[in-house]
């Protein structure tokens, strides 16, 4: 295990145990603390009505333990990016509940909810959503900042991440100089910045190539390999092969749920002669 691995392993063994908006008992139910990390309850999220109605999410349950690596699928338009977002508190469900370490979010508030998310989760999108007038280093170092960590903390810790991505001779490259593959790569150091619980990625390889993409998943790889949890959005089947889990929708409902064998690792070698 590289040192960076155990790095990250041991933070995400602390957790629960520090003074995180998640760790205190006031945020558990009974029975919760050692339960899924991310947990959707006959969650629904419908837009329009009567004729106009769109069940985009209708009724999904959902664990997703510490440590897993699921893949959300399905066709176009079945709900997998509502889905996501509603398990990130991007958007509100209109029916059911989401839980995160124990802690209900469809209830919070708006400023409690940011403040959860900021600390709590990390997103990656297929577009990166990067600021273009930040370094990459600066790109980091904003969500850590926006948490209360000190800038030299903030400065400390993007340095590190953005080695671990293999990027430390472009931290100060802003977005515009680097590739699709090398902003990916900084949205993720970026989404673990704040140590957080659950990373959402949705279509994280969806704008890359296929040498990037064959670079964004060793690193998700390796990311899973020291305990993080990783729920993916993706519609490419090979990209979901590499996960532990592949849930897939249809029409905002669960229609399949596979758990696969073996590692991440064993499948990407598998990968390595895509065509692109
Ligand atoms: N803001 C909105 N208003 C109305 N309908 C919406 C809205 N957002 C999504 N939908 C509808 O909800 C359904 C699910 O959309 P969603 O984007 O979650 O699907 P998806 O599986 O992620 O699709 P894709 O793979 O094409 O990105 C679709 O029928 C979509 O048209």
């Amino acid at each position: 295990m590289s040192r960076d691995s155990r790095r990250i392993r041991g933070r995400s063994q602390r957790r629960g145990t520090d003074d995180s908006p998640l760790a205190g008992p006031s945020s558990r139910q009974p029975g919760e603390a050692s339960g899924p990390v991310l947990r959707a309850v006959g969650l629904s999220r419908a837009y329009g009505q009567d004729e106009s109605l769109v069940r985009a999410v209708d009724g999904v349950d959902l664990d997703v333990p510490a440590g897993q690596a699921l893949a959300v699928t399905g066709p176009s338009g079945c709900g997998k990016s509502t889905l996501l977002q509603l398990l990130g508190g991007l958007d509100r469900p209109t029916d059911g509940e989401v839980w995160l370490g124990g802690r209900r979010m469809d209830h919070l508030g708006e400023r409690a909810l940011a403040r959860l998310r900021r600390r709590a989760i990390g997103f990656v999108f297929q577009s990166f959503h990067l600021m273009d007038e930040l370094t990459a280093a600066e790109n980091v170092e904003l969500p850590a900042l926006l948490a209360g960590a000190s800038p030299r903390t903030a400065r400390n810790r993007a340095a590190g991440l953005l080695d671990r991505v293999g990027l430390a001779d472009r931290a100060r490259h802003l977005p515009s100089e680097l590739s699709g593959g090398q902003r990916q790569r900084v949205a993720i150091a970026r989404a673990l910045v704040n140590e957080p619980l659950v990373v959402l990625a949705d279509e994280p390889t969806g704008n890359l190539d296929s040498a990037a993409t064959h670079d964004i998943l060793r690193l998700f790889d390796e990311l899973r390999a020291a305990g993080q949890t990783l729920v993916m959005v993706t519609h490419d089947e090979r990209v979901a092969a590499t996960a532990d889990r592949v849930v897939s929708l249809r029409d905002g409902t669960l229609a399949d749920d596979t758990r696969l064998d073996g590692g991440g690792t064993t499948r990407l070698g598998s990968l390595l002669n895509w065509e692109g």
